[in-house]
């Protein structure tokens, strides 16, 4: 049997289209977001396939147009997970059975929807319930999505294809086995892309899932459900059950044939869950793989032979592209007191350019925050820098929730490295600067390593190579995702495989080999051709 069925594909990141005024592209967007608006569609528990409609409902809104509703989702419970779990194991059976060529089939079909007739309605259904401008959208529900699909599909082939050593009299043959049991997917609301990954990810390899999307973006994860759907995923093979998350977690934790967690979001849920893990050790069939990409609070270094344009321009996209709300965001900034002035100066500058507010206006940059719980979080964080005697807010600080949940784009200075908002992940739009005396480079490095317990991702701007060779070394634990003059956001599946160590994940790179082996359990055979 030829097993390359995808040979020839080089894996490609999907290009990022424009939107230009007149475009297909923007044309196709601009009707699906009014046709989102115009509906309230009913968002089932997905079962084995079957819609189940429980009564107990949620709401999916708008962030940035908080009274605007656009769909009821009904919550699965303690009867539907156990029937999902039921559901899950029965059909792993058939679907692990399945020649992997097939599998991967069904993902690469789901990509190249995606990347086409599925796009609009993908993109539309983020920037609404996520309140994504058009460019976050795109580079999240159409390019990454569809670049976990293809480059998941390429990784798994080169895994499955890594045989051992043989000899003329022993022959060593390696099966890559699915995990024994099932697999629980939770996502977080901020990418449509890693929502989708979460489950899709175990499924490929021949796993079956309980996926429950985040409260706040069940919209979006319904339409990945049926576009999962749409591309032939039997039923089954994921289960989609929105629903109250510590409840449902109560009954899937505690289920001995839990194989393992694909998790993306806070850290304390993540630890919260590995607890819950821990003390129901002794009842598993196995041991269930943890894998988990978490909180950061991550950094941008700036030093003084550093180009203060790309810098500036770094620390602005960096803090503040998508509201502050990638885990990768940029929140805490240290800037040579050299440079400090005219870095400011540019940064006021930039600052004073973004357009907020209308995420439907082509050239808006910062739309609102997820919801009431974050916009009181971030706000407090404000508050508290206001009211601080080692902080001066340089810019923003305002917060509005009268229409929607709109935090302006904040910068803080301080005087004191470990101010509160140097070191608490706020995940909104706030960056708090820390400027250094030049000739105490080194001590700045060792006060960046030990200010966090997070290691998601930094970055240095310097054109000068020993300072930038020094701080690689200094830094070398503090982040999965390191940038030399780029800001620390926006990495690319196949380029830079994601993901930060410490407190802020298991660093299993989503969308990468890395990722997929952990929803593998090989199993070597040995046979001897000489007895
Ligand atoms: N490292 C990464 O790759 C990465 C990527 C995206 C987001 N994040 C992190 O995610 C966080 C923001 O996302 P969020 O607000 O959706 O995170 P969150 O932790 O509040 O929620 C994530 C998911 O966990 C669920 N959840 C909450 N309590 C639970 C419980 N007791 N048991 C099981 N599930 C539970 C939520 O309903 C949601 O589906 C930030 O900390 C951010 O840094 C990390
Ligand atoms: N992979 C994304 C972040 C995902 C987390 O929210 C980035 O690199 O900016």
């Amino acid at each position: 049997m030829n097993n390359n069925i995808i040979e020839e594909i080089n894996f490609v990141n999907e290009p990022v289209l424009n939107y230009d005024l007149g475009s297909t592209e923007r044309t196709e967007l601009e009707a699906e977001l009014v046709n989102i608006k115009n509906g309230i569609i009913d968002i089932p528990v997905i079962i084995g396939g079957k819609e189940i409609r429980t009564g107990n409902k949620g709401l999916c809104i708008l962030p940035h147009n908080k009274n605007k509703v656009i769909g009821e989702f009904h919550k699965a419970g303690k009867k539907e997970i156990e029937m999902a779990i039921e559901e899950a194991l029965n059909a792993k059976e058939k679907w692990e059975k399945l020649p992997w060529q097939s599998r991967i089939a069904i993902f690469l079909r789901a990509a190249e929807l995606a990347a086409g007739p599925w796009r609009a309605k993908l993109n539309a259904s983020t920037m609404l319930t996520q309140s994504k401008t058009y460019k976050q959208a795109e580079i999240d529900s159409a390019c990454e999505l569809v670049d976990f699909f293809r480059n998941n599909a390429v990784c798994l082939q080169q895994i499955y294809s890594e045989q051992p050593l043989s000899t003329k009299k022993v022959w060593n043959k390696t099966e890559y086995r699915p995990l024994e049991g099932f697999i629980f997917a939770v996502s977080p609301f901020n990418f449509t892309s890693i929502a989708c990954n979460l489950p899709s990810a175990p499924a490929i390899a021949g796993n079956t899932v309980l996926w429950k999307p985040a409260s706040n973006t069940v919209y979006t994860s319904y339409v990945i459900y049926k576009l999962f759907q749409e591309a032939g995923l039997p039923d089954g093979v994921i289960n989609f059950i929105p629903g109250n998350a510590g409840e449902i977690s109560d009954t899937v934790l505690s289920n001995k044939n839990l194989s393992g967690i694909h998790f993306t979001g806070s850290t304390k849920v993540f630890q919260n869950m590995w607890t819950a893990i821990g003390n129901n050790i002794y009842n598993y069939k196995t041991f269930p793989r943890l894998v988990g990409e978490t909180g950061g609070k991550n950094y941008i270094i700036v030093h003084n032979s550093a180009n203060i344009n790309s810098a500036s321009r770094g620390l602005i996209d960096g803090a503040f592209e998508y509201q502050g709300q990638k885990c990768s965001a940029a929140s805490r900034a240290y800037i040579a007191k050299s440079v400090w002035s005219e870095v400011k100066e540019n940064i006021l500058e930039k600052a004073a350019n973004i357009k907020f507010g209308d995420i439907e206006e082509i050239d808006t940059f910062m739309g609102a925050v997820i919801d009431k719980k974050s916009f009181d979080t971030i706000k407090n964080y404000i508050e508290y820098a206001k009211n601080s005697k080692d902080a001066e807010i340089i810019f923003g600080g305002n917060c509005d929730d009268k229409i929607g949940y709109f935090v302006e784009p904040t910068i803080i200075v301080t005087s004191d490295p470990h101010f509160k908002t140097m070191e608490e992940e706020i995940f909104g739009p706030v960056m708090t600067i820390y400027v250094y005396e030049d000739e105490k480079f080194s001590d700045m490095l060792s006060l960046v390593d030990s200010t966090s317990n997070y290691g998601l991702t930094g970055a240095i701007f310097a054109k000068d190579r020993y300072a930038i060779e020094q701080a690689q070394k200094a830094l070398v634990y503090t982040a999965g995702n390191f940038y030399i003059n780029d800001r620390p956001t926006g990495a690319v599946v196949g380029q830079q495989p994601f993901g930060g160590s410490r407190l802020s994940g298991t660093n299993d790179k989503a969308g990468s080999k890395i990722n997929l082996m952990r929803w593998i359990s090989p199993k070597v055979t040995k046979e001897t051709l000489a007895n």
